[in-house]
């Protein structure tokens, strides 16, 4: 089958999941200025579950995964259409206040990148921006913050010191640390682990399936492993559409279309 042949199947749009939606896409496009990067993407993502985005490089899984907190709004020339519906109410609409989203959707990215603060500054800073704490409630919230990104017990000794010091795997749970101490309903996790080793890449996808009790979680990933391993919906994206979304292990083990097939037994990407 020809690259155009494959783009142009019709994308679905997957429900599937019995949980009731906490995202709600539709009919979403993206463009990069005269480039269109997303083709009429629609799909129910699940709360409190792990939704993976797979697909060749340059397919769209980053374009999209950074509408849900629209990130591209700090770029000209860079427009979304369709809707993307949080808890009912369009996130996408220019009336929906940027402060907002970014304290429900909170996202981590490829390479960790600590603030040049202290360890503890850098789980505060964010939580400062968004609310006035007493001392003993920010430790507090830093602190639980710290747990759930299972970093606590490693750094609980050295707080005031500089969090560029840490390693590549615990710059990134302090990443997390710091994404989930707002409080986020949805996190948005990009490549999470591409730039660490085996075993700081272990500790992230534990930890990811311990945060899905709290948190509806989209990861991009171009490990498919990783993907299977961590998630309970996966989506497999090609040429900037939807190719197929459903639950991860019938995709890896039934999928529904020859190109989600070839793409995951290493035919092509
Ligand atoms: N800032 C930009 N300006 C113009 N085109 C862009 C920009 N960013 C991405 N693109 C294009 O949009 C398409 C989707 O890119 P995107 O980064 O979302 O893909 P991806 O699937 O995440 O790829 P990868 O796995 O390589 O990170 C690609 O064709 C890419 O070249």
């Amino acid at each position: 089958m020809t690259d155009s042949a494959l783009a142009t199947n019709p994308a679905p749009v997957a429900a599937a999941a019995a949980v009731a939606p906490k995202l709600i896409v539709r009919d979403l496009n993206f463009y990069y200025g005269g480039f269109q990067a997303l083709k009429s993407i629609s799909m129910d993502i699940p709360e409190k579950q792990v939704t993976a985005i797979i697909g060749p490089s340059g397919c769209g899984k980053s374009t999209l995964l950074r509408i849900f907190n629209r990130i591209y709004a700090i770029y000209p020339k860079q427009e979304a259409k369709g809707s993307i519906e949080l808890d009912g109410e369009n996130v996408l609409d220019p009336g929906y206040s940027l402060n907002r989203l970014r304290s429900k959707v909170g996202m981590v990215f490829q390479k960790p990148v600590p603030f040049p603060m202290t360890i503890f500054e850098n789980v505060a800073y964010g939580i400062r921006h968004h609310e006035k704490l007493s001392k003993a409630d920010m430790e507090g919230r830093v602190e639980q913050a710290m747990r759930s990104a299972a970093l606590w017990d490693e750094v609980k000794d050295k707080l005031k010191q500089n969090a560029l010091g840490l390693s590549g795997g615990q710059q990134q749970r302090l990443c997390i640390a710091r994404a989930i101490a707002l409080r986020p309903e949805v996190l948005l996790l990009d490549e999470p682990t591409s730039a660490l080793d085996p075993i700081a890449t272990s500790r992230i996808e534990q930890l990811v399936e311990e945060l899905k009790s709290q948190f509806t979680i989209v990861i991009v990933t171009h490990n498919m492993q990783q993907a299977a391993r961590v998630s309970d919906l996966t989506a497999f994206m090609y040429l900037g559409e939807l190719i197929e979304f459903d639950q991860t292990e019938k995709i890896f083990t039934k999928p529904g279309k020859k190109q989600t097939e070839d793409y995951i037994t290493g035919r092509f990407g």
